[in-house]
This record gives structure tokens, sequence and C-alpha cells, in this order.
């Protein structure tokens, strides 16, 4: 199993301070920037495309970003978010007609590759393609918001997620989106996430460090 990381999904973040924002939650003790991308077609909002991706490797952000997109169809951005210095780029199979294509060309363009599962969409599909996913990102909200509540099935389905990567041999992340916080994340750990993104609960409260420090810890005694 992966280490744990912490992602922040900089949708909650002030837009109008992204820069300084994504500097102060890394400051804070985060891993990944979760960066999430939405086109009001295949999710009804709105939200930062590559220009935007580029714009803070520019401002000098190194992080891990872990462009999330919730766009139909990807196949026309994904060389943009190569461009643009994402690390990792997921998508949704529902958004390509052809999912091992995108996956190739994400790792073509040396990126790193994911699919994303909405809470209702079986992950049938990823047995077929688990030598070309560095990570898997199950839902636990439907896709489009942030601060939305945890849907609690979503913990069965991370167990089963997690028995298809460890049986799979392959080092791949599998990270929880949508309603995580100090409250759910370790239960959430124990069935079997190692990345959390997490955008309400702390871009919400006054003081990051705090937050992510408490995650920290409800995460230490999940695997203790
Ligand atoms: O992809 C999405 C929503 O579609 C997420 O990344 C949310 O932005 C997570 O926000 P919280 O549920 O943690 O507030
Ligand atoms: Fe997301």
């Amino acid at each position: 199993m992966q280490p744990f990381a912490i992602a922040p999904s900089i949708l909650s973040a002030d837009f109008a301070r992204l820069g300084e924002e994504v500097d102060n939650v890394l400051a804070a003790g985060a891993d990944i920037v979760h960066f999430d991308v939405m086109d009001n077609h295949y999710v009804p909002n709105l939200t930062i495309g590559p220009m935007v991706c580029a714009a803070l490797r520019k401002y000098g952000i190194t992080a891990p970003i872990d462009a999330h997109l919730m766009v139909s169809p990807v196949d026309r951005i994904i060389g943009d978010f190569i461009e643009a210095g994402a690390t990792y780029i997921t998508f949704h199979p529902e958004a390509t007609l052809h999912v091992d294509r995108s996956l190739q060309m994400i790792r073509e363009g040396g990126c790193k590759a994911g699919l994303v599962f909405n809470p209702a969409t079986p992950l049938d599909v990823l047995k077929y393609v688990m030598d070309k996913v560095d990570m898997v990102l199950l839902m636990s909200v439907n896709p489009g918001f942030g601060g939305q509540k945890f849907i609690p099935g979503t913990l069965d389905k991370l167990r089963e997620a997690r028995a298809l990567i460890d049986a799979s041999g392959r080092d791949i992340r599998l990270e929880i989106d949508g309603g995580v916080n100090v409250g759910n994340i370790r239960e959430i750990a124990a069935a079997g996430a190692d990345t959390f993104v997490a955008g309400s609960a702390i871009f919400n409260a006054p003081n990051y460090q705090e937050v992510i420090e408490k995650m920290r810890a409800e995460l230490a005694l999940a695997r203790s």
C-alpha cells in the first residue's frame, strides 16, 4: 500500500488568491494539490482549466498536481494538461469512448493516469486496464460540487477496489474524493484508501495546519 497522502481540493480555495492559497496549504502539510476541472457538460458546474494549472507551475508550485477531469469528451483536453504540468491526470470512464486509449495518451505524455468512478459506477472496467492505471479514484459524492456529504456505501466499494489493487501487485494509489473530514478519515483509511481529497474540510477551516495534523493523527490510528 502507498504511504498516506492528503490532497486538498482547491475547488474550495479562494480563487482570487489561488497561488497563495496553494502555498499555504502545502506549508500546512498537504502532499498533493487536487485540481478539479468541470466543464458544465459532464457535470453541472464550471471551474478551471489547463491555463490555471500552468499558471500554478509558473508561480512556483512544485508539488504533485492531481488533475481530476470532469470533462466530456476528455481526450482533446488531455494534451493541454500534460503541457500544463499536471502530475496525475484522472478521468471518468463515461467521458471517453476509448478508456484504454485515453489512459495511454496520459502515460505517453509522461503523466500518471487514473480512472474515476462515480458512486453508482461499477469498477468492472478496471480489471481490463489495471496495467495502465497509476491511480484509482472513488467518488464518495456525486461529482460537480464541493461541500457534500460522504456517501457511506463508498466504504464497501473501497474495500472492493483495495482487493483488486492488491491482487494486481501494482503500486496504484487508491484515492477517495468527497465529504472527507477529520471525523471520517480513519474509517475511510481502514477501508483501504491511501490518498484523501478534502476541500471544504480544509479550506473552510480557519487553520489549515490544524486540520491536516488532526487528519494525520487519525490516519496514524488507522494503520496502528
Ligand atoms: O471532485 C470533487 C467534486 O466533484 C471534489 O474534489 C470536491 O471538491 C471535494 O470537496 P469536499 O467534498 O471535500 O468539500
Ligand atoms: Fe475532485
